[in-house]
């Protein structure tokens, strides 16, 4: 069900097709994530002058917030090579050992989905990353034995929607964390002004601001936003993209003005309605929402959070004031009021 929502932050494979042309190659063009870009830029120097490859990185954040555009840009700022893998593709110790041995000096090794290695590839990882080293086994049975192998110094990148789903000796062998935050409305107005001029939509200043709003602080979710509403232009208002016809594409959409689709609403709804506001179970969330635990927790929750609709507690989810007025409730004494 996630897959076909609008606002979902996962990509589709038309976003796939299209991001290729729109993501940002450079530090200058990855807009927004002011503290990232200004420690990254000094890392990325620091490295270049000493002629050492850069530390290792670990990026994490929801889904479409830029961490593989981040990792793109950072070989690129380096000048170096990027591969790229992720966690489940490598299934044996040998596959990665294939990709390290492979490296030229000072790549970058980027392992998208990192918290989804197998504990046996993880192993590997360790000596790799911290001595540029691998332990790897010769023959079999009693005549099997462990050679190490020298590698060339490299970059590993892993990315991750959740940093807590990584296992704290791979969390502690990564010099460098960067965290990605959620864009503000000005930022991402900025990124579908410069979506919109690389692929010819005509779409003014506050058009763009209006797109902005409703993209869930997500990049990703902005640039389909954008593709959507171009379609909603060009078939009925001459092709030219500002604040009404934004407005009523979103609103064909079902994308509210706070940019939550039926799928919010539903949740907070559900909370309210069926559980008097929380707090109730994650768990019992997801059963009734059809939706994966996962799923719950990495794509629709993060941003209701962030926003101020929902709160996480030790006894579950509640719905804040904010979500009963936002469904045109009137909130409930006990509703979650104590908290602020
Ligand atoms: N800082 C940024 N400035 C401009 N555009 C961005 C930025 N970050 C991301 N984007 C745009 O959003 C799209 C999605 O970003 P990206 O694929 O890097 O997200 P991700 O965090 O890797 O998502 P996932 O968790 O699904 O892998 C990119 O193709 C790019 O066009
Ligand atoms: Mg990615």
């Amino acid at each position: 069900m996630s897959e076909e929502r609008i606002i979902g932050g996962g990509a589709t494979r038309e976003d796939a097709a299209i991001e290729a042309s729109i993501r940002p190659q450079r530090l200058d063009d990855y807009l927004g994530q002011k503290p990232v870009r200004e420690q990254m830029s000094i890392y990325i120097e620091a490295a270049k002058r000493r002629g050492e490859a850069m530390d290792h990185v670990l990026i994490f954040g929801p889904p479409g917030l830029g961490k593989t555009t981040l990792s793109h840009v950072i070989a690129n700022e380096l000048g170096v090579g990027l591969r790229v893998t992720s966690g489940p593709v490598i299934e044996k110790a040998g596959d990665l050992a294939a990709l390290l041995t492979n490296l030229q000096p000072h790549d970058v090794l980027f392992i998208d989905e990192i918290h989804r290695l197998s504990p046996v590839v993880e192993e590997v990882l360790y000596p790799a990353m911290e001595d540029f080293q691998i332990d790897i086994m010769i023959g079999e049975g009693p005549a099997a034995r462990s050679i190490k192998l020298d590698l060339p110094p490299f970059t590993l990148i892993g990315a991750t929607t959740r940093a807590g789903l990584l296992t704290a000796p791979l969390r502690d062998r990564f010099g460098i964390v960067q965290r990605l935050e959620f864009y503000s409305a000005e930022e991402l107005t900025r990124i579908v002004r410069r979506s919109a001029q690389i692929l010819g939509i005509d779409c003014e200043a506050e058009g763009a601001a209006e797109i902005a709003r409703r993209s869930r602080g997500t990049p990703r979710i902005a640039n389909r936003l954008l593709r959507r509403v171009r379609d909603f232009a060009q078939v009925r208002a001459g092709g030219r993209i500002d604040t009404p016809v934004a407005a009523a594409a979103m609103q064909m959409l079902k994308v509210d003005p706070e940019g939550f689709d039926d799928l919010d609403r539903r949740l907070l709804n559900l909370i309210i309605e069926n559980f008097d506001g929380g707090p109730v179970g994650v768990e019992s969330l997801a059963a009734a929402l059809s939706e994966e635990r996962g799923t719950l927790e990495d794509v629709i929750e993060p941003y209701l959070i962030q926003q101020g609709f929902l709160v996480r507690t030790a006894r579950g989810r509640m719905a804040t004031q904010k979500a009963w007025r936002h469904l045109g409730l009137q909130p409930r004494d006990q509703a979650a009021e104590g908290l602020f």
